[in-house]
């Protein structure tokens, strides 16, 4: 019949399009009584929503003819104004908003990846990255990292062995391994991506979610100090307002920028203009937005403390965990035999659910790791949830 038939249709490259793991496991944790560990959810209890409500009443009221109309690819001039007043030496010029820092990776995928590019990645990496670079059919370099992410000596080696297009780096509470990379290895990072000339993607999502210490140097203010035009910043307000907002922006070299401009004429035209005019409203109030990051940084750190806790109570002493500064989420390793895809499957059963390590790496290595997130789970839900996960890895382990 006619519908089946579209199985034949399919352009060559959607034989790179795979389902998304994390939102795979998401539709399955719907259940009630499910407990996961799965998506890297924001804390739905710190939406401002109230404040969204007012604030979206304010702008219907004053500008509702522009907050609904067609709006300019680039973006809401005065968000992209307020952006470029955060980033060193930045101007709106160089800010492109998308719809989600997800539709950015997309973009730049699409404007700086032919088949068979190569793209440096880090092991592991935010699988998301992979799955919007996959449609352009790369090439991945895998880079090995320490305690504080990418290892230069491994990094060099790879750029000295044949051109990398471009290197999608995480140094800010990674996804999926909550690392941190401190600042003499970003200076290092920098001078050596300058050296060889290859762009750095820089996607700094979770930059605002630090516990303790002050924030780092982001890529992008290190190279522009150097003289910049090396560092494409990728940022969203999916984890300091609400994801379902899908407001993020790229930041980079104006002809870069350019082409990601005319990339999203052929996407979307442009993001939503009401949800860019409603951000902007809530960013400028800088007393109340630096609250809203302190609510949210708080919390954080607090659900961290409390999955620390039942890691070390309900884990079998042969997983291993990196403790996170910052961010989301807690990255473990179990015995080289596990498989964690085996232990889902398990978990499940016993209605609890986590992200499988694998998907995150470009190299199809890291069976045995998982990604758990904190960001949106009460006390109960990890003591209870951990339980559940130690029991299904103790009979895995073939342990009572
Ligand atoms: C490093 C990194 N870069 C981009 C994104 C996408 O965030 P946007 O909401 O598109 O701005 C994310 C969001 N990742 C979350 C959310 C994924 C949400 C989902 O697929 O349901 C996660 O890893 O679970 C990220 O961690």
């Amino acid at each position: 019949n006619l519908e089946a038939s579209f199985e034949d249709r399919f352009a060559a490259r959607t034989q790179r399009i795979q389902a998304s793991t994390i939102r795979e496991i998401l539709k399955l944790t719907t259940q009630p009584g499910f407990i996961s560990f799965a998506g890297g959810l924001p804390a739905a209890d710190l939406f401002p929503i109230d404040r969204i409500g007012e604030a979206t009443q304010r702008i219907l009221r004053e500008q509702g003819a522009q907050a609904l109309q067609y709006s300019t690819t680039e973006g809401y001039l005065p968000l992209r104004e307020w952006i470029a007043s955060r980033v060193p030496g930045a101007t709106p010029e160089n800010v492109q908003i998308v719809s989600g820092s997800q539709q950015g990776l997309d973009l730049i995928g699409k404007v700086l990846i032919d088949p068979g590019s190569r793209v440096l990645v880090e092991a592991p990496t935010y699988l998301g990255a992979l799955s919007a670079f996959n449609p352009y059919e790369p090439e991945y370099v895998s880079v090995s990292m320490d305690d504080e992410g990418l290892e230069l000596g491994a990094l060099e080696a790879a750029l000295k062995a044949r051109p990398v297009k471009f290197m999608y780096v995480l140094p800010t509470f990674q996804n999926p391994s909550g690392r941190l990379m401190g600042l003499e290895r970003r200076r290092a990072l920098v001078e050596l991506a300058r050296k060889y000339q290859t762009p750095i993607l820089e996607d700094d999502a979770y930059a605002e979610l630090y516990f303790d210490g002050k924030p780092l140097p982001t890529l992008y203010a290190l190279d522009h100090a150097l003289g910049g035009g090396n560092v494409i910043y990728l940022s969203t307000t999916s984890k300091t307002l609400a994801p379902g907002l899908r407001v993020a922006w790229v930041v980079g070299p104006r002809p870069l920028i350019q082409k990601i401009t005319f990339a999203k004429q052929g996407a979307d035209l442009h993001s939503p203009t009401l949800n860019q005019m409603l951000v902007y409203e809530l960013v400028r109030d800088g007393a109340w937005y630096g609250a809203q990051i302190d609510r949210i940084r708080q919390t954080y750190q607090t659900r961290c403390h409390w999955m620390l806790e039942a890691l070390q109570q309900y884990m079998p002493e042969d997983i291993g965990w990196i403790v996170p500064r910052g961010g989301m989420f807690f990255w473990l390793t179990a015995p080289a035999g596990l498989d964690s895809l085996e232990l889902l499957k398990r978990a499940v059963e016993e209605k609890t659910a986590f992200v499988p390590g694998q998907p995150f790496f470009a190299d199809g290595s890291g069976k045995n790791t998982l990604r758990l997130s904190y960001s949106s789970a009460s006390r109960e839900q990890i003591e209870e949830g951990l339980q559940r996960l130690g029991r299904a890895i103790h009979r895995m382990l073939g342990r009572a």
